[in-house]
């Protein structure tokens, strides 16, 4: 049987003050991206920390690619972003990068060519000769990604990848790591943006407070039952109460909907207005049901799309009703 990537048995870490992370068993397979998702403060980083080497576990044991966390072998596997970086501001990016090429025993003979692929990857190229004290942060935190995987590592550690980008750096980070994930690098995400995990990773689990509430594919986790929303004209609210009773949904109707807001306040719907109708459905047959009836009953459909529901209100909704150790 080969050996997991990242194989992890009651991992826990308490701190003087009891925070920390507790009991944590996962196992994260070669080639796979994991994502570790959870709200500030749950964990994620030490467990990370612990991963890599630069704290040590109170309990339990881990192993990456069979060799234990901490020894020189584990280490030299692993990549690692960690969420607060500080460069050394004299250095141009180059500089840096280089520094970590030859701290992580790339070849000397290689370590030109790889700083430069590596830069250019992370789309510093250009700007690879400026002072990093000219970077903005979302630059540092590229040349933070340069350094984690200049040495070509097999898994990578990423804390908050993306949190200092924009919109565009975001988008570009996901495809680098999509990249990385084609070449079959393992791949460790801690991440709080609901949105970098569904896209990229394979697994996740969901920390709070120290504690896995849940493990399991990322469709598990994330949605049982997803909300969709239909823009639908020539609308009344006979044809909602009609679609209601054929189908047994519950289904909404609003004049306007904030999607990233997630707000869907009720409508005062006028007979023939446009306005969206929001359902939950269990899977996309349901989905493409729906369409069909809607436009049977002389609706017209200008647009279906899966609700975004924002962090912080799944996170609620994830965890609410539980206790601080994550118990109903
Ligand atoms: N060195 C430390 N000493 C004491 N408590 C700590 C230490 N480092 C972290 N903590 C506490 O442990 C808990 C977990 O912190 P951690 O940084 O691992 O969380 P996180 O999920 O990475 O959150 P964030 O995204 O905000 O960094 C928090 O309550 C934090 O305050």
């Amino acid at each position: 049987m080969s050996v997991a990537a990242i194989e992890t048995q009651g991992l826990s870490k308490t701190y003087d003050n009891g925070r920390g992370c507790q009991n944590v068993t996962i196992t994260v397979g070669k080639g796979e991206a994991f994502g570790f998702l959870g709200p500030n403060g749950a964990g994620k980083s030490t467990f990370v920390k612990m991963l890599v080497g630069l704290i040590s576990p109170t309990s339990g044991s881990a192993s990456l690619m069979g060799q234990r966390i901490g020894t020189l072998e584990a280490k030299s596997l692993i990549g690692y972003l960690p969420e607060l970086y500080r460069y050394q501001e004299w250095l141009t990016g180059q500089e840096v990068v280089k520094l970590h090429a030859r701290l992580s025993r790339v070849e000397s003979s290689s370590i030109e060519r790889r700083v430069r692929e590596v830069l250019e990857e992370v789309g510093i190229g250009i700007r690879s000769r400026d002072k990093v004290k000219h970077y903005s942060k979302g630059m540092q935190q590229r040349l933070g990604l340069a350094c984690a995987l200049v040495a070509d590592p097999a898994i990578v550690f990423l804390d908050e990848p993306s949190s200092a980008m924009d919109p565009i750096g975001r988008s570009e980070v996901r495809s680098i790591l999509k990249r990385l994930k084609d070449q079959g690098k393992t791949i460790f995400l801690n991440s709080h943006l609901l949105e970098d995990v569904e896209m990229l990773c394979d697994r996740m689990a969901l920390l709070n407070n120290g504690v896995i509430l849940r493990h399991g594919s990322v469709s598990e986790v994330l949605h049982k039952r997803m909300s969709w929303l239909f823009k639908v004209g020539g609308y009344s609210p006979f044809l909602l109460s009609w679609l209601e009773e054929r189908t047994g949904l519950v289904i909404k109707a609003a004049i306007d909907v904030k999607r990233d807001a997630n707000t869907f306040s009720p409508a005062q719907a006028e007979d023939s207005s446009v306005v969206w109708l929001e359902a939950e459905l269990d899977s996309e047959e349901q989905v493409g049901w729906l369409n069909s009836l809607i436009m049977e009953q002389g609706m017209t459909l200008y647009e279906v799309s899966r609700k975004k529901e924002r962090l912080e209100e799944w996170f609620v909704n994830a965890l609410s009703g539980l206790n601080h150790r994550g118990e109903r």
